[in-house]
């Protein structure tokens, strides 16, 4: 049907942003954590074992003891707004939704826990949304943390009758507007500090070799983002995996591993995390207290972790830039 030319304006579609992350427990107790690492590893995408042999593993072992470490572990980083990867999370959601103004409507989701994708989706749908782009918040594909984003978002949509057109976000390991957030948050990280590391150390999540070997580009695009850092930075950046589970063989070398060595070595080392949109257990209890205290007591030097992107100035950019460039496909 043609409109004629003095009919009001048709109101577009309006647009919803999910943005996703990991997930985290509710509470730094070890009753949600159990809740939480049951879901988590539970996923087929995470732990690549049939479930005839894993869940007994899982149910039998892993959380009946883990829970308590990792609560601990989490009470010791626990802030007034929560856990700090749903309380960044939620702040880098605010602040995209006051850059885009009513371009879009901004939401977030986790992948495990809570607020849960599929209410997301619906609310945003209540919402008017009629389009939706999902953007897991993760620079370097992987299997274990995109895919399931994807997988999740897709069972959901099986649920719907009348359902919204999607979009997701690429991965953007390599991707300039990520690149520029990354130096200019090492740049003023490193100036901020009262001593001239000699080892810049980018630490990214471990993933099981095997994963590797099977095809998947996390690896490869780890080490791409680390070397175009370096080439922007002018400096050598070292690469290292962080946070191996289980028995098998993770990706090497091991960020504690190294850090022993570059701390034997008498060196000083800045640790930072470009893998992790936001700050979290990983960082900031794995890498800024037990990396800094293995490192010291293998006899290093001065020790920094500078933080990850998080809702600061230089990571907001970066979002809204990704967020923008794909929303112009629907304008
Ligand atoms: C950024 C990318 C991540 C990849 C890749 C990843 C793979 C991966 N992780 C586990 C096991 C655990 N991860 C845990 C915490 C955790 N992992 C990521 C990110 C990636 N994981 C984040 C952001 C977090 C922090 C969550 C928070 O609440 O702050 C945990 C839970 C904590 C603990 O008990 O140590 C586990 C377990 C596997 C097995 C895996 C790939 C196979
Ligand atoms: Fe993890
Ligand atoms: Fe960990």
């Amino acid at each position: 049907m043609i409109l004629p030319a003095d009919h009001p304006p048709v109101a577009a579609p309006r647009i919803g942003v999910l943005l996703v992350n990991l997930g985290t427990p509710d509470a730094p107790d070890a009753r949600s954590v159990r809740r939480y690492l049951a879901q988590f590893l539970s996923d087929r995408r995470v732990v690549e074992i049939p479930q005839i042999l894993w869940q007994p593993i899982l149910r039998g072992i892993i959380l009946t003891t883990r829970p308590k470490k990792s609560a601990h572990a989490y009470a010791q980083v626990w802030t007034d707004e929560g856990s700090p990867l749903a309380a960044i999370t939620r702040a880098q959601s605010d602040a995209l939704q006051r850059a885009l103004g009513g371009a879009a409507e901004v939401a977030y989701a986790m992948r495990y826990g809570e607020p849960a994708i599929g209410p997301a989706i619906d609310a945003l749908v209540a919402a008017g949304c009629r389009r939706i782009l999902v953007a897991p918040l993760y620079p370097q594909y992987c299997a274990a943390t995109t895919a399931t984003v994807v997988d999740a978002v897709g069972d959901h949509l099986k649920t719907l009758r009348w359902q919204p057109a999607l979009r997701f976000l690429p991965p953007y390991h390599d991707d300039r507007a990520y690149l520029n957030a990354l130096r200019a948050s090492v740049e003023t990280g490193l100036a901020a500090l009262d001593f001239v590391p000699d080892v810049l150390l980018a630490s990214f999540h471990g993933m099981p070799q095997r994963t590797l070997e099977l095809g998947d580009p996390y690896h490869c695009q780890c080490q791409k983002t680390a070397r175009l850092l370096s080439d922007m930075l002018g400096r050598p950046v070292e690469v290292a995996f962080q946070s191996r589970f289980g028995r098998a063989k993770w990706l090497e070398p091991a960020t504690d591993g190294q850090l022993e060595a570059l701390g034997k070595a008498g060196k000083s080392v800045a640790v930072f995390a470009p893998g992790f949109a936001a700050d979290c257990l990983e960082t900031l209890e794995e890498l800024a207290i037990r990396g800094r205290q293995q490192f010291a007591e293998a006899g290093g030097g001065n020790f920094a972790y500078l933080p990850c992107l998080n809702a600061d100035a230089p990571g907001m950019a970066m979002i809204e830039a990704l967020v923008r460039r794909e929303l112009a496909g629907w304008l």
